[in-house]
């Protein structure tokens, strides 16, 4: 019944008869062969995603009862799901995303009692061509994955998809409940359903929170008149030094940043003395002065391993990161030193350190505020709900970028490592070029944990978060590659409930036969770039061989990306060529004072 002109057709239609294994049958049509599977006569896989195929299912699809795996995403076929899916017991997965299908989804499709994954989602085409329907609240087996988004269902979602990710049921309007909005009846009855109990219980509660902030208040307002008080004494009375005070935001901030915290940072610099005074490095003697500094409105980015970064705002619009480092154990002079050498690792795909602050009690360190924030939170901020696309090209010109930044820091030395790789410290510019961040640090000051393990991007021979070397740099950035490859967080709650980290859990599903549905599903639209997607997989996972020895050098890293992706990587080059000049703010503003450190 698959018959058709296409001799890759002609050709599966003889291949189920017998025991046989296609793959890239068709080599020289624009489509290709994901494989068929046939053992022993019996179809168990048919894989013909994104291959143009037209026109409704065929009913003979019913008759193969030992099929485990049915996959024809991307295509255009149309029409409902034949009733004799029902016959489909075997079936493990059924990927349909992607094509013009309509009509209610037969209830004994959602009843099959070994499906693991389901993916519906993007039929959406036409207004006449998605599916339509309620999801049935069935008593089947939990799912692994499940994906119904951007069709025209109805109704409540039913409980046993209640804790999957909204983004599996997005783009369905009339669909509601958890994790969607709650159902309009469903409030109602909530409500009706309160005794006069529960209320009295609530009213009483609500008064005694409204008094205990009124009391919170009214002794923050007495600290704050102390604090002001001891504002107006001479420094050299004052108690307080080099403290950052949380702020409301307020009209004095100057900020733009809605409900996030805003903190000021304070200090008595009036002691004077070069050593209470930035130091900035290159040619420049001052590009902007401590108290400028302490002035900025200041918005904490977040708390890391060595102590909290901040985005500074200049009175001038300015922008700078600013780190806080906690427990450096170095003295003055040794800080000095250090920091001195890692104001000389001047790269492409570094983040420029502009400057450090060093006394008795604050050690702060200054870079480049990057303006599109890291690659984890681009990954995977809110949940990945409502996040900016990554396209191919970004992603492979961020991983090139990330790649030769570390490949850097390692030919500075055989002992010069980054220790700390992970997609949080992967930071963008505005045309989404990749710059490493915080080299360096590990030398300066002592972690406060490892996070590294915690987070799993921590090479296995790694018991001491100090001794840090170039082999776990490659492990970890492989790690981070698997992340951008997968779009998956290596701590990841459904890896890590089963104890499983990121490169097993990418072997498992590559050994039994999933190799692309590994890929982040963003990915899955960039049918002609499969190959450098899993080339880049492979390279990743040598990069995490647990032998260090068995892990690529960086440099061969990075020439293995270019390789790899060189068509996707002009092309974004390309892309980019018209955005060259607006790289940051900090740049733009300081280019004149600035341009011995931008030469650097
Ligand atoms: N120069 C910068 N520009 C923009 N955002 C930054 C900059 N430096 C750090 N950030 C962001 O600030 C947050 C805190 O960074 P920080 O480096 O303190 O911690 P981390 O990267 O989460 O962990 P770690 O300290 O282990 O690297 C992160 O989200 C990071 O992406």
């Amino acid at each position: 019944d698959l018959a058709s002109d296409r001799a890759g057709l002609l050709l599966l239609r003889s291949a189920v008869g017998g025991r046989t294994l296609l793959w890239n049958s068709t080599q020289t049509s624009p489509c290709s062969w994901t494989g068929v599977v046939c053992a022993s006569g019996r179809v168990i896989m048919l894989r013909l995603p994104a291959m143009g195929l037209s026109g409704s299912l065929p009913s003979g699809l019913g008759n193969l009862t030992e099929l485990q795996t049915l996959s024809l995403r991307f295509n255009a076929l149309t029409g409902r799901i034949p009733e004799d899916f029902a016959n489909l017991k075997s079936l493990r997965n059924l990927y349909l995303q992607g094509n013009f299908f309509s009509g209610e989804v037969s209830d004994s499709v959602f009843a099959l009692q070994n499906l693991v994954r389901l993916n519906l989602g993007n039929n959406n085409f036409s207004e006449r061509n998605n599916f339509t329907g309620s999801i049935p609240d069935l008593d089947a087996p939990p799912l692994d994955q499940f994906n119904v988004s951007f069709n025209s269902l109805t109704g409540s979602i039913p409980n046993r998809f209640s804790r999957l990710d909204r983004t599996a049921f997005l783009g369905n309007s009339q669909l509601c409940g958890r994790p969607l909005q709650l159902c309009p009846g469903t409030e109602e009855k909530k409500k009706s359903k309160l005794s006069g109990g529960a209320i009295a219980g609530i009213v009483i509660g609500s008064v005694v929170g409204v008094l205990l902030i009124l009391l919170l208040l009214f002794f923050l307002c007495r600290k704050r008149n102390k604090k002001d008080e001891n504002e107006t004494l001479p420094p050299e009375k004052r108690v307080v030094e080099g403290e950052v005070v949380s702020r409301e935001k307020s009209n004095e901030s100057g900020g733009n940043s809605g409900s996030v915290e805003k903190s000021e940072v304070r200090s008595s610099s009036g002691g004077g003395g070069d050593n209470k005074s930035l130091v900035f490095f290159g040619n420049v003697s001052r590009v902007f002065s401590l108290d400028e500094l302490l002035r900025a409105s200041a918005e904490v980015l977040g708390k890391g391993t060595f102590g909290t970064t901040y985005k500074a705002t200049m009175e001038m619009g300015a922008s700078v990161a600013v780190k806080r480092l906690k427990d450096v154990t170095a003295t003055e002079k040794e800080f000095r030193e250090k920091i001195e050498q890692v104001g000389k690792m001047v790269h492409h795909n570094l983040v420029p350190l502009r400057g450090y602050f060093f006394s008795r009690d604050e050690k702060l360190v200054v870079y480049d505020y990057m303006p599109m924030g890291s690659l984890s939170a681009l990954l995977h901020a809110n949940g990945g709900v409502g996040r900016t696309p990554l396209n191919w090209e970004t992603r492979s010109a961020i991983a090139l970028g990330a790649a030769r930044g570390i490949a850097y820091i390692h030919s500075l030395g055989p002992t010069s490592s980054h220790g700390n790789i992970k997609s949080s410290n992967i930071l963008l510019t505005k045309t989404f070029e990749a710059r490493v961040s915080d080299f360096g640090l590990a030398y300066l000051a002592l972690p406060t944990s490892t996070p590294n393990r915690v987070s799993g991007y921590c090479a296995p021979e790694v018991t001491d978060a100090r001794k840090i070397s170039q082999k776990a740099d490659v492990y970890s950035f492989g790690i981070m590659l698997l992340e951008l490859l997968t779009g998956k967080a290596p701590t990841h709650s459904s890896l890590n409930d089963e104890g499983v980290d990121l490169p097993r859990w990418v072997q498992s599903v590559i050994q039994d036969e999933w190799n692309t549905e590994v890929f982040d599903m963003e990915l899955l639209r960039y049918q002609s770039v499969e190959e450098e997607m899993v080339k880049l997989l492979q390279l990743a996972l040598e990069c995490t061989a647990q032998y260090p020895d068995k892990r690529p050098s960086m440099d061969v890293v990075a020439s293995k990306i270019e390789e790899i992706c060189h068509p996707s990587l002009e092309k974004e080059e390309e892309k980019n060529h018209d955005f060259k000049d607006a790289d940051n703010g900090f740049s733009q503003q300081y280019h004149s004072v600035d341009s011995g450190v931008s030469q650097a």
